[in-house]
C-alpha cells in the first residue's frame, strides 16, 4: 500500500509540474488563483482547496494525460463475457489501458494538449463513473486511496504554486523538457529533468 500510494502520487506531481512549466499561461492562471484564495495566510490549508477550481482541473488534466498506473492493475475474468462484440473467455487476464482511454479522440478534443479548461464546464471526473477517464480504475477494486491521494496532490501543488516562482535552470528551454515516459508499472518521466529554482 505504501508503494501503491507514494510512487503514484509523486509521479503525477512531477508530471503536472513539467506540464505547468511547458504551459506558462496555465501556470500563471493557477498561481493567480491560489494566491488570491490564500491571501493573508502563510500556506495553503485544507479549507482553501474546495475554492481552487482551476487547480482541480489541472490535476484532472494531469491524470488524463499521465495516469500514473497506465494499465491499472491486471485482472482475471471469472466468467465468459462479451464486451462491444468481443468474446472474452473466463480466466482471461485483462488489462485496461487508462492512458489510451484518456487520449481517445472520440472523447477528447486536442487529445495530446494539456488544457485544464476542458474540465471547468464538464461534469467528467476520475471517480469511476465516467469511463472516458479512469486513472484510479473503477468498481469494487478501484483505488481505495483516491480521496487521500487527490487531497495530498492538490495541497502539495497549491503550496508549491503559492510559495515559489518556478523557473527553468539557465540555458534550458521549455521545449527542451523531455516528456518521454519510462517503461514500467508506473508512468514516470524517462529522464528526470524536473526544473525548479
Ligand atoms: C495519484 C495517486 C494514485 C493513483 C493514480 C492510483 C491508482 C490506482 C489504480 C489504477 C489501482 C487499480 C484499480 C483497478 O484496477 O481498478 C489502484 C489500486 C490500489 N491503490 Fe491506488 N492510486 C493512487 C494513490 C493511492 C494511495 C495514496 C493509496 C493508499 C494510501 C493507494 C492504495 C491502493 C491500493 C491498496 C490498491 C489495491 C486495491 C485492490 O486491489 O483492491 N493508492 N490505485
Amino acid at each position: 500500500m505504501f508503494i501503491a500510494g507514494s510512487n503514484t502520487s509523486s509521479a503525477i506531481l512531477v508530471w503536472i509540474m513539467a506540464e505547468l512549466i511547458r504551459n506558462p499561461s496555465v501556470m500563471q492562471r493557477a498561481q493567480t488563483e491560489v494566491r488570491e484564495v490564500v491571501k493573508g495566510k502563510a500556506k495553503v490549508e485544507e479549507n482553501h482547496i474546495s475554492k481552487l477550481m482551476y487547480l482541480k482541473s489541472i490535476v484532472k488534466e494531469g491524470l488524463r494525460l499521465h495516469p500514473p498506473a497506465p494499465l491499472l492493475v491486471p485482472r482475471e475474468t471469472t466468467d465468459d463475457c462479451a464486451v462491444e462484440g468481443y468474446h472474452i473467455p473466463a480466466k482471461t487476464r485483462v488489462f485496461v489501458n487508462a492512458k489510451s482511454i484518456g487520449t481517445d479522440p472520440k472523447y477528447w478534443k486536442n487529445k495530446n494538449e494539456f488544457q485544464p479548461e476542458r474540465f471547468l464546464d464538464s461534469s467528467v471526473d476520475f471517480r469511476g463513473q465516467h469511463f472516458e477517464l479512469l486513472p484510479f480504475g473503477a468498481g469494487r477494486r478501484g483505488c481505495p486511496g483516491m480521496n487521500f491521494a487527490i487531497l495530498i496532490i492538490e495541497l502539495a501543488l497549491a503550496n508549491l504554486l503559492h510559495r515559489f516562482d518556478w523557473e527553468l535552470p539557465h540555458g534550458i528551454r521549455r521545449q527542451d523538457l523531455d516528456m518521454e515516459e519510462a517503461i514500467g508499472l508506473y508512468s514516470t518521466q524517462k529522464s528526470s529533468t524536473l526544473p525548479c529554482s
